[in-house]
């Protein structure tokens, strides 16, 4: 038996929550909670957040950077996080009226709210300007066009724009480079054609510059490009705020490590410094991932297990791409473990399959697990805290699952599993 493959030492624990922690048999508990007694009352497909965590990295921002943080709605959002950010006074990125309208639910003040999108429309622009949303992030020509119309009184707005970085990442998730849907391409002089413009405008108040390399990037020297690039392009222009995205990558496998949201910090501060970009500027940080990935896992049930002798041996669990659709969008890899016996042996390949009509639907396509794993067993996968719920969908009509937060004084749902009638709740 491979003696690296078990016993604590041999758990991932940099991919679980901080308040993970595990019983003398090697069954998984978050701040002191089984994940048996878990699936048992909540059933599973389940998320589970550590509360805590998502505040202590926001935390760890505010504390170790020298400018503001938005958190990134996009990567999972739900009243009870909008509720986190406006009681840890974080800004808000927001991309849609929808994600505008579940922060203002949970208290997020208007003001600290930055509007994004490369296709707004006129009715969610209506409604940000109603709401008095604190930045409207203007996107293309169209957009400022539809603007116009709608703006009273001069209205605070950004420019999105697209420096030419390719950043190190999957290319669905590049956004920096010259070849993108996003913003005013700078190599064009479409961006300084776009700042004149609304500078120039009576209707607009110009107080911001944005740009967002990508995600999951675990290069640093990306982030400090882009603040030099940004500090040559914006030299003589007058902002309040130069806005630099998020993107910070996260470990999502054993042998992967990210670098911490204060190290990500301390550079964009110094490159800021140095070239001389945050000088009578506030930067500006959209975190999204990097906040809530780690804090979340997902509890699943094995239901079937299939051998193909020679072959593969498929485990299918009872949620997979409507749950997590990362794997199949961007070939993205997860670790699964057996969430009551960690400390056993995960030796043994199996495809961790999920129960949607589709080949493809896989949650981790070679999972090392103990090699008597059975039906009925619980597996955990984790880092599942950004893009998974909020991608989340009801393809073949399977049910969302229930999100909880667990801190040091228990559980609590924060967003029920979605019900059979839900499924009919729009048609008609
Ligand atoms: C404009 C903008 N800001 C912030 C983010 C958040 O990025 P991440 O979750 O990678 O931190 C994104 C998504 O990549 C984005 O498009
Ligand atoms: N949804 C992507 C990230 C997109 C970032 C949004 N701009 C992911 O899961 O990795």
């Amino acid at each position: 038996m491979d003696s690296s493959s078990h016993g604590p030492r041999a758990v991932p624990w940099h991919l679980f929550p901080d308040g993970a922690g595990v019983d003398s048999r090697g069954e998984l508990l978050i701040h002191g909670l089984s994940v048996t007694e878990l699936a048992q009352e909540m059933a599973t497909p389940l998320f589970v957040y550590d509360e805590q965590q998502i505040r202590s990295r926001f935390q760890e921002a505010k504390k170790n950077f020298s400018g503001k943080i938005a958190y990134a709605a996009k990567a999972f959002f739900c009243k009870a996080m909008a509720e986190i950010v406006a009681d840890e006074e974080i800004h808000l990125d927001a991309a849609s009226m929808g994600e505008i309208y579940v922060a203002l639910s949970g208290g997020v003040d208007p003001s600290k709210i930055v509007f994004h999108g490369n296709n707004k429309s006129l009715t969610e622009l209506r409604f940000a300007v109603e709401q008095k949303v604190g930045l409207i992030v203007v996107d293309s020509f169209d957009e400022i066009e539809r603007l116009e119309k709608l703006a009273t009184f001069p209205l605070r707005v950004g420019v999105r724009i697209t420096p030419g970085i390719e950043a190190h990442t999957h290319e669905f998730i590049r956004t920096g480079q010259d070849d993108s849907k996003f913003g005013f391409n700078v190599q064009n002089g479409d961006a300084a054609t776009a700042i004149s413009m609304l500078s120039r405008s009576p209707k607009f108040d110009m107080i911001a510059v944005h740009a967002h390399i990508g995600s999951q990037i675990f290069s640093l020297s990306s982030f400090r490009q882009e603040v030099e690039v940004l500090s040559t392009f914006l030299a003589g222009v007058e902002v309040e705020d130069v806005i630099l995205g998020g993107g910070l990558g996260v470990a999502y496998l054993r042998d992967e490590r990210a670098p911490s949201i204060k190290e990500w910090v301390q550079v964009i501060d110094d490159a800021g410094r140095r070239s001389g970009l945050s000088k009578g500027r506030s930067l500006v940080i959209e975190p999204g991932r990097s906040i809530v990935a780690t804090a979340g896992l997902t509890l699943y049930e094995v239901g079937t297990i299939k051998r193909i002798p020679g072959v593969r041996d498929y485990i299918s669990v009872d949620g997979g791409m409507s749950d997590n659709p990362r794997p199949v969008l961007y070939g993205s890899g997860y670790e699964a473990l057996a969430a009551k016996r960690l400390f056993d042996s995960h030796d043994t390949r199996f495809s961790v399959a999920g129960k949607h009509c589709e080949s493809g639907d896989v949650v981790v396509r070679d999972a090392k697990l103990p090699s008597d794993i059975s039906v009925g067993e619980l597996i955990v996968t984790p880092v599942t805290g950004a893009y998974g719920f909020s991608m989340s969908s009801n393809y073949n009509k399977v049910t969302r699952p229930a999100v909880i937060f667990v801190d040091q004084s228990g559980y609590r749902v924060v967003v029920r599993r979605e019900t059979l009638e839900d499924l009919v709740r729009n048609d008609i």
